[in-house]
């Protein structure tokens, strides 16, 4: 938010809007801080260090810049050193961290991301896109769970299914309904679902993209409404006793405490408090992070658990079991098993959907892949040839598939982030030639295709940088 437009902030307005919540020093400095920029701030990948030998480096040491930590969320830094570029260094390209206000990760504390709580889980995001917080989840429910990462709005898929695969996971099938229509045909199945609900936006007036109409008491109603609507989708989604964690990035007593308290008035849910987010309660289950006291834009979590006895979908009744469905064919295996492992192909499920190819892991629950618009993609058509997708290269960990690598020098990893070929190929590899994936220190980056001396670079437009890139 510019100064001018600071000036047109009504206190009263901001008084009206966070209801009876108190502002901790006043609504003078909330507004001074509103008119600041925060910056980003990194949420490390928590596998990202286990799959590379290097676990043992304390988290402070595993950013390539000096950081402190944050408070609410363990796998959180700030970057302390005001000469970095966190956007532009390999470690980024490679997947280490992601960059994102340091509010969001409340709501990431709240769902215990940064624990072992999620671990096998079976999770939905149902708001997800650009998937800040489905990557997360997708981490955190690591190699026996699942997450549906919804997102009703098409055209916001894309970086959705891009966040999704920089986790190196193939966990995941992505669903574009609307709430409502998803808890028709998924009832009573997820253990946890987290909603960072569309709202009025108004902690990101601090980052210029919310105008002061999100202080109107119609936009605050308006978001009120719908976040009604998501929060009893959300309700049936879940089994008895499962986690419902609610976020916003707005100050509005309406669209954040007065949501929970209706669940509560209902008897649909009772508050689940989060031990290390006691400093920042505001009402039982709810905790909201403040632009001038914790460094950020500004956020609102709760964390709730279900009451109700939901009655399951008629979909869900396989839910579990392992799928037999569309199990690779011999010719598909074939196909793909000139860039991928044949053993590892083996035992996924293949879906093709016009030109491209996703490939689930075969214990995924059936009705997951009922719902699925789109999942871990593993290879493309152009005319009636299969290339290996981006996304595939990007496996790390069990989920790893490809078979050949070129370990890069720091000069033909930044050659190839931003979108070079790659030259003396041959000396990075023990393959003659053809498709392999483009490794920084073990992280990888994409697919290079060599003729023995130059690799072509397979790197999409949309994941090359540009200018310089710090290695
Ligand atoms: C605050 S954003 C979510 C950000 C995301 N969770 C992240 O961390 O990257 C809210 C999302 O809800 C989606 N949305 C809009 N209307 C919706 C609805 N009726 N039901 C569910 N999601 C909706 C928006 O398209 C948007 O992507």
């Amino acid at each position: 938010m510019s100064d001018a437009t600071s000036s047109k902030v009504d206190r009263k307005t901001i008084l009206q809007s966070v209801g009876g919540v108190s502002i901790p020093g006043g609504v003078e400095a909330m507004v001074d801080a509103m008119s600041q920029r925060h910056f980003s701030v990194l949420r490390m990948h928590r596998n990202r260090f286990r799959d590379h030998g290097d676990e043992t480096l304390s988290l402070a040491n595993r950013a390539p810049f000096s950081t402190k930590p944050i408070d609410w969320y363990s796998l959180g830094l700030r970057v302390t050193d005001a000469d970095a570029r966190p956007s532009r260094h390999l470690a980024y390209a490679g997947g280490d961290y992601y960059l994102q206000d340091a509010g969001s990760l409340l709501a990431l504390a709240a769902a215990g991301c940064d624990g072992d709580s999620l671990k096998g889980k079976i999770v939905c995001d149902l708001c997800a896109a650009p998937g800040g917080k489905a990557s997360a989840m997708l981490e955190a429910v690591g190699e026996t769970g699942f997450l549906l990462a919804n997102e009703p709005i098409r055209s916001r898929l894309a970086p959705l299914k891009y966040n999704l695969a920089r986790t190196g996971s193939d966990r995941y099938a992505i669903s574009s309904l609307d709430p409502d229509v998803l808890a028709k045909r998924l009832g009573g199945v997820f253990d946890c679902v987290i909603i960072d609900a569309p709202c009025s936006g108004q902690a990101l007036m601090s980052k210029g993209r919310q105008s002061e109409s999100a202080m109107s008491m119609k936009q605050i109603t308006h978001s009120a409404a719908r976040q009604n609507r998501i929060l009893d989708a959300a309700m049936a989604l879940l089994r008895h006793d499962g986690r419902l964690i609610y976020s916003t990035c707005t100050f509005a007593h309406a669209e954040n405490e007065s949501q929970m308290q209706r669940l509560i008035e209902r008897g649909d849910a009772r508050p689940d408090q989060v031990a290390s987010l006691t400093p920042y309660q505001s009402d039982d289950g709810c905790y909201r992070l403040w632009p001038h006291v914790h460094q950020c834009a500004g956020a609102f979590a709760a964390a709730f658990r279900s009451c109700l006895d939901p009655i399951k979908a008629k979909a869900t009744k396989s839910g579990g079991k392992k799928s037999q469905r569309n199990k690779c064919d011999a010719k598909t295996i074939e196909e793909l098993g000139r860039w991928f492992d044949p053993s590892l192909i083996d035992g996924l499920n293949v879906a093709i959907d016009g030109a491209v190819m996703f490939a689930y892991p075969s214990d995924m629950p059936i009705w997951m892949g009922r719902v699925a618009v789109a999942g871990p993609e593993i290879a493309y058509r152009t005319g009636k040839t299969w290339k290996p997708s981006h996304e595939a290269a990007l496996r790390t960990g069990p989920s790893r598939l490809a078979i050949e690598s070129a370990a890069l020098s720091c000069d033909q990893a930044q050659a190839f982030v931003t979108g070079n070929a790659v030259n003396s190929i041959a000396q990075s590899t023990t393959a003659a030639q053809g498709w392999m994936v483009a490794r920084y220190q073990g992280r990888p980056l994409g697919w290079v295709k060599s003729d023995g001396r130059i690799g072509k670079n397979h790197l999409p437009m949309s994941a090359r940088m540009s200018g310089e890139v710090i290695g």
